[in-house]
């Protein structure tokens, strides 16, 4: 079966200027992605999730193994992903609907169709007002909504969305998580997913990867088989509690464990 994603035994070291050795950040990293499938990974502070993202995304070289998308080997190649960064970095001197027009017309849509599509999602999403804005009149949470629409429209095989709530305030972004969960079950679109939220990752995953501190690897997988759609009353639920004092315990730093 052909996977929007699969990572075969990545390894990626740094050259390390201080020391003469090179610096191992990914060791032996493997995993895949379903088409239409939702995955989170979730690990410690500096284990290596960005540095996977630019690998996926062809910004960076892996010391060796295989990343294919859509079946076929695409390492150090750019353009096969949607990427959302952590900030919106929407452009500020195109308006929100130019912004998104942008990224679709460079994917290859007639500018045209660009401009109807846009249009029509902003307006699907509640912001068909700030169309002809500059992004700079948007809240945080508005302009990640746009972000988060850039990439949902742009015809690429996998979104990967690199903390993309990680900036805003607590109430927005539960607000936005069940904003993007309600519009990814309708798309079911093929994702990967950084955070450092468990509750997130547990709320919207339909499996999470957990990587292990420096140099990182992949020490567990877990199915998050709660049925779809999903919504915030699921905190509660005694199996989700139990899955996230699971995750909490995987991700404790080892002199907390002691
Ligand atoms: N271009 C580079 N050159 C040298 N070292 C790098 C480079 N990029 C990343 N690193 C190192 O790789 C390690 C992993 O960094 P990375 O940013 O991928 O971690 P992360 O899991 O995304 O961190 P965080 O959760 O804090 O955002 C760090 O020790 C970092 O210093």
């Amino acid at each position: 079966m052909k996977h929007a994603l699969e990572v075969n035994g990545l390894h990626k070291s740094f050259a390390d200027t201080r020391s003469r050795g090179p610096q191992q950040v990914l060791v032996d990293v493997s995993f895949h992605i379903a088409e239409g499938e939702f995955v989170s990974l979730i690990g410690p502070s500096g284990s290596g999730k960005t540095t996977l993202f630019h690998l996926i995304g062809g910004l960076e070289l892996p010391t060796s193994g295989d990343i294919r998308i859509d079946g076929r080997s695409t390492i150090g190649e750019q353009g096969h992903i949607a990427y959302m960064p952590q900030q919106a970095s929407l452009m500020p001197w195109l308006t929100v609907s130019a912004n998104i027009e942008l990224a679709l017309t460079i994917s290859g849509l007639e500018k045209r169709h660009a401009r109807q599509l846009a249009i029509e999602w902003l307006n699907r999403i509640g912001l068909g007002g700030t169309a002809n804005q500059f992004p700079h009149l948007l809240s945080g949470g508005m302009q990640q909504r746009v972000s988060f629409l850039r990439a949902l429209l742009s015809p690429k095989p996998l979104m990967c969305l690199d903390e993309p709530f990680g900036a805003l305030d607590a109430l927005t972004r539960m607000h936005m998580q069940t904003w993007l969960l309600s519009l990814w079950e309708e798309a079911k679109r093929s994702v990967l997913f950084v955070t450092h939220s468990i509750e997130e990752a547990l709320l919207l995953s339909d499996r999470i990867l957990v990587l292990s501190s420096a140099p990182a690897t992949i020490v567990r997988e877990i199915e998050v088989a709660f049925p779809r759609p999903r919504s915030e009353a699921l905190w509660s639920d005694p199996a989700f509690v139990g899955m996230k004092q699971e995750l909490y315990g995987l991700l404790k730093p080892a002199e907390a464990r002691r």
